[in-house]
């Protein structure tokens, strides 16, 4: 009699969502792929594990960072850049697995774009509290291609805004497994994450973790 109280509940959001011109959510889209993306990050992670970097003004960011692919996205106090070598073990950034590069593909296309080739994959740790101030992606050489965003754990506020910083952000619920793309008309748009709110995951435990694809040269 109480067995039926505890059936899941059918998810009716819908599964695709326009954003803006060249920007959409595709709900549950890396869901298929939890098991092989967790089994490929925990390796990433033994290799280059997740460090909370400083942005040039001197503050240390509140989420946690790694790459894989041939180019990592660092800061530190010289600047923003993408860099082949993971500064704190002097070697590459571990790989990018297969699975993460061709689901890429699959999604960018999925979102409007063909022949997404990846060079980059920022790997964002979130514990709850965690947030990331608005901001654009322009420390790629070609924005043309697009970024593809994926959302892992624990669910957060995505902010997406326009060209111009003052622009008000819409609000979006990235849930586990849900994926972002962006790019052509808004590649460049302005966007964050809200305070990450405290849970439990059932797959990812009390974190967000979050991946951007990108080509970054
Ligand atoms: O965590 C997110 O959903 C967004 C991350 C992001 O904007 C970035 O890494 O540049
Ligand atoms: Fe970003």
């Amino acid at each position: 009699m109480t067995a039926d109280l505890f059936e899941a509940v059918p998810d009716e959001r819908p599964s695709r969502e326009a954003m803006a011109e060249g920007a959409v959510l595709l709900r549950r889209y890396a869901k298929p792929f939890e098991n092989e993306v967790v089994a490929a990050l925990r390796e990433i992670i033994a290799q280059a594990p997740f460090r909370r970097m400083f942005t040039p003004g001197g503050h240390q960011m509140s989420v946690a960072m790694t790459n894989c692919g041939t180019a990592g996205w660092v800061t530190d106090h010289s600047g923003y850049r993408y860099d082949g070598f993971d500064p704190n073990s002097g070697q590459p950034w571990p790989a990018m697995p297969t699975v993460f590069r061709e689901f890429a593909g699959q999604a960018a296309a999925a979102g409007g774009f063909d022949r997404f080739g990846p060079d980059a994959c920022l790997i964002n740790r979130y514990a709850p509290g965690a947030r990331m101030s608005l901001h654009q992606d322009r420390d790629e050489q070609d924005f043309a291609a697009p970024i593809v965003s994926v959302s892992l754990g624990l669910p957060a506020i995505f902010l997406f805004g326009g060209p111009k910083r003052a622009d008000k952000p819409k609000r979006y619920r990235l849930e586990h497994g849900d994926v972002v793309v962006w790019g052509g008309p808004s590649r460049l748009f302005f966007h964050g994450v809200a305070p990450l709110a405290d849970g439990e995951h059932a797959l990812m435990g009390r974190q967000r973790i979050n991946l951007t694809f990108r080509k970054a040269r």
